[in-house]
């Protein structure tokens, strides 16, 4: 199994679909779980219960994906904020989806229904991306660079680091 992480707009969703399909294997994540659970779209669920209540559903789905080993895993952004999630991932192949805030802001501009990012996404970005890069690093059992790259170039990365 392999687990993308990295900040919003790194490409998680995305690439984790694409590598899926080369592979051939099942493709999750996390954030299609947790609509899944709660019945409802991720801003929603931020606007009815708050952040505390998605990140309890969070930890929830990483635990339930992680023992239901697919082929590939997406997290959400904010996933490895909390410890639990971090000791989850120890022992998997992890890797980081590294992304510049230029490319990042870009990227997030194309679609909505990131609620953290809804007010000012430039500067949350920022704040989240500097907040959250060691911890992604202390996950990661790999890093690869997504800026200005093809989605065909950063799957053609990640395949030699998986072990299969
Ligand atoms: N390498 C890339 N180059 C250009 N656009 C990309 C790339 N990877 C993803 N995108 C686009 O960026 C947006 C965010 O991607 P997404 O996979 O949802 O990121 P994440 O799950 O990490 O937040 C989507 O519109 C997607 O099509
Ligand atoms: O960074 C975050 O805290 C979040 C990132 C989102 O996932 P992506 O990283 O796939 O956008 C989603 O889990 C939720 O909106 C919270
Ligand atoms: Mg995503």
């Amino acid at each position: 199994m392999c687990v993308l992480v990295g900040a919003p707009g790194a490409g998680k969703t995305t690439i984790g679909n694409a590598l899926a399909a080369a592979l051939g294997v099942e493709f999750r994540d996390t954030d299609q779980d947790i609509e899944r659970m709660a019945g409802k779209p991720i801003p929603e669920i931020f606007v009815d219960e708050g952040e505390a209540h998605f990140r309890t559903l969070e930890r929830a789905a990483v635990a339930a994906a992680l023992a239901s080993c697919p082929g590939v895993l997406a997290l959400g952004g904010g996933a490895i904020l909390a410890e639990e999630n971090r000791v989850a991932l120890v022992g998997h192949t992890v890797v980081h989806l590294s992304v510049e805030l230029v490319d990042a802001v870009k990227r997030v501009d194309l679609g909505a229904g990131r609620p953290l990012l809804a007010i000012n996404p430039r500067a949350t970005l920022r704040y989240l991306m500097e907040q959250r890069r060691p911890l992604y690093e202390e996950v990661a059992t790999a890093t690869v660079a997504t800026d200005g790259r093809t989605r065909e170039e950063i799957v053609a990365d990640i395949l030699p680091l998986l072990v299969r």
